[in-house]
């Protein structure tokens, strides 16, 4: 479901019947929902809050933190337009959910300055329930949250730097270069070893990966030096990205040890990745709340994250606070991909505060070795925002790159008709590979099979949605079937049903966005995933249909083969992040379908969040110190 609501009659449950005066306008308006609306309501009793218009700035605080953002720009406010939450939930706005009766026109918005001045001065800052900091409004608990991140990373970045052996560095580095390793990246593992927090950036394939695993190779040598042997953590957001990474660190250090590395590499101990809420210490009885925290730290003396643009602020907040003040911090990702699902945009946020700065923690790749050269150029342009670059690149279609273009005006059902035309063959085709292999009983092979072709869609619902082109595929793999002579599967548990884990799921060893495949075993269903794990499909209850999925989950994976699937030029979710993100994801060819009007908006439009926290960071820097040293 979009924002944007369209009340079907009085007794809709959207509206927030006890609501009145501009509360009740902006929720009749479907600006506001009607939690939003309740929780204004209730904080204003507790705090003595009568003012409508503040208590219309925590309803909007409310709703901005639903959003993706960290606090409320009063300020910007009126102009931003309603934006659905960063894992979209529903259909485009030219297909609506509800029947069609008139929204309620836009109420009118409080006067700038005496609304700013209301919020200010209201007896909730009083009270410290709400803030108005950086021209920003917060709630109290992302405020202490943010505050608390910056606080970290300023206490981390005001340490004495840790003591290097520079000559044992020198030879090292020498060692480990291997068949590969760019100046570049030569320098970021040499500041790596250098700092306790170094914030490693770059796009796919730029060599992240292979930096990061000669880094834990020279801090090994390093401790050597001194006598002692490491404890290293890796870890990242997702599972699938925590066995990605460790596979790869795995191949890299393989690759050494076969090198002038070998005793490098035997001083290293045994890598498990793991994801974030495993490393902290997950809760069955809190989900925000670890077993590790800053009362009971983490024993590692490096811990690397991957992927950390999908990090929010409260992932991140726990984690600077477990981790001990003097363990080297490595964070990986690429701040132009999409934010976290949840607050903040920490990584873009980290990246931007220290820009052009000398003693920045951030070490930049910038050079792709993986993807083929028009998907490279086709990202540099997007990261660039040149649109008309963009659509030269997709225009000059090659094998590589291609647009299947679709009139402007085009995202309903008629144009999906047109684009199903367009890719049959392709869905068709890698949904029958990996059907044919997991009826042969091919477990290897239907696994393989899910990372050769990738269609991701911006939405879950509507005809530019997941769900629909699931069922698809499903329904071409059914006449499919019948073509052959075969008697379709319509059961839930088919043959080659590829499968999308939706969250952790300890118990079962299976974790959010993890990919696996059905293949019949002794004539029964079985669902598989990489690493030979084998789990009866009564026991999977957080798993979806894969031959479709959003860009959103597809972060922290690659195909071979990516169709992207661009909607309206009119969708909110269409931005430059999750175009990119999406781009990205493809190693050695990309079609994108869509109408040039959507190309256009998609590289023009951004994923605007609302956060401090650079700000923060910058005026901790001018100070030389924590943020707010009192503060705890
Ligand atoms: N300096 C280099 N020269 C040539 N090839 C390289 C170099 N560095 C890395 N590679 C190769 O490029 C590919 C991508 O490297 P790597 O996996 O380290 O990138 P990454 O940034 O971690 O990618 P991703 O974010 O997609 O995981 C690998 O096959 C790697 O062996």
């Amino acid at each position: 479901m979009t924002e944007l609501f369209e009340p079907t009659d009085a007794a809709d449950h959207r509206l927030a019947l006890r609501a009145e005066g501009l509360l009740a306008a902006f929720n009749r308006a479907g600006l506001l929902t009607a939690a939003d609306t309740h929780v204004a309501v209730r904080v204003g009793a507790l705090g003595g809050e009568t003012d409508e218009t503040v208590l219309l700035a925590v309803a909007l605080a409310v709703r901005a933190v639903r959003r993706g953002s960290v606090a409320l720009d009063l300020a910007a406010a009126p102009g931003a337009a309603p934006a659905p939450p960063a894992e979209d939930l529903g259909p485009t706005p030219s297909t609506p959910a509800t029947p069609a009766t008139p929204a309620t026109s836009a109420p009118p918005w409080p006067e700038p300055t005496a609304w700013a001045r209301a919020v200010r001065g209201s007896v909730l800052v009083d009270a410290g329930v709400l803030h108005h900091e950086h021209g920003l409004l917060y709630l109290d608990r992302y405020h202490r949250l943010e505050a608390q991140v910056a606080d970290d990373l300023a206490r981390r970045a005001a340490q004495e730097p840790p003591e290097v052996d520079e000559d044992r560095l020198a030879a090292a580095v020498a060692a480990v270069a291997g068949e590969h390793f760019s100046a570049e990246q030569r320098r970021a593992a040499e500041h790596a070893v250098r700092s306790r927090t170094t914030i490693l950036t770059g796009g796919p394939g730029t060599g992240k990966t292979t930096t990061v695993a000669r880094v834990l190779l020279l801090l090994a040598d390093q401790a050597a030096a001194r006598g002692e042997r490491l404890s290293i953590a890796v870890a990242a957001p997702t599972g699938k990205a925590a066995t990605r990474l460790e596979e790869a660190i795995a191949g890299e250090l393989a690759g050494l040890r076969a090198g002038d590395a070998a005793a490098l590499v035997d001083r290293l101990p045994a890598l498990a990745g793991v994801t974030l809420h495993r490393l902290l210490g997950w809760r069955p009885d809190n989900a925000t709340r670890f077993r590790h925290h800053r009362g009971n730290r983490l024993g590692h003396d490096v811990v690397v994250v991957d992927e950390s643009s999908m990090v929010d602020l409260t992932l991140m907040g726990r984690l600077l606070e477990a981790v001990r003040p003097r363990t080297r911090l490595l964070l990986v990702g690429d701040p132009q991909q999409l934010t976290s699902v949840g607050a903040g945009a920490v990584l873009g946020d980290l990246v931007d505060a220290h820009a052009d700065t000398s003693g920045s923690p951030v070490a930049a790749l910038t050079v792709n070795h993986r993807s083929t050269r028009h998907i490279n150029e086709l990202s540099e342009r997007l990261r660039r925002g040149d649109a008309d670059g963009v659509l030269a690149v997709l225009d000059a279609g090659d094998d590589e790159v291609s647009l299947v273009e679709l009139p402007d005006a085009a995202d309903g059902p008629e144009a999906a008709e047109r684009a199903a035309a367009e890719l049959h063959e392709v869905c068709l085709g890698a949904a029958r590979r990996v059907r044919g292999a997991a009826r042969d009983g091919d477990v290897a092979g239907a696994l393989a099979g899910l990372d050769a072709h990738r269609l991701l869609c911006a939405h879950r619902e509507g005809p530019w949605g997941v769900g629909a082109w699931n069922r698809r595929v499903e329904l071409w793999l059914a006449e499919d079937d019948e073509a052959r002579g075969v008697a379709p599967s319509y059961g839930p548990w088919y043959a080659g049903r590829p499968l999308l884990v939706t969250s952790n799921d300890y118990t079962l060893d299976l974790y959010n966005g993890e990919t696996g495949v059905v293949v019949p075993t002794a004539g029964r269903p079985r669902a598989f995933f990489a690493g030979g794990r084998e789990v009866s499909p009564g026991r999977l209850d957080a798993v979806e249909t894969m031959h479709a999925m959003t860009v959103h989950k597809s972060q922290g994976s690659q195909a071979a083969e990516v169709t992207v699937l661009l909607p309206g030029e009119d969708s909110p979710l269409l931005t430059r992040e999750l175009f990119y993100t999406a781009v990205t994801r493809a190693e050695r060819r990309l079609r994108v379908v869509g109408s040039r009007a959507a190309v256009r908006a998609a590289v023009e439009r951004r994923a605007e969040r609302a956060t401090g926290l650079a700000a923060r960071l910058r005026t901790a820097r001018a100070a030389d110190g924590p943020a707010d040293a009192g503060r705890r």
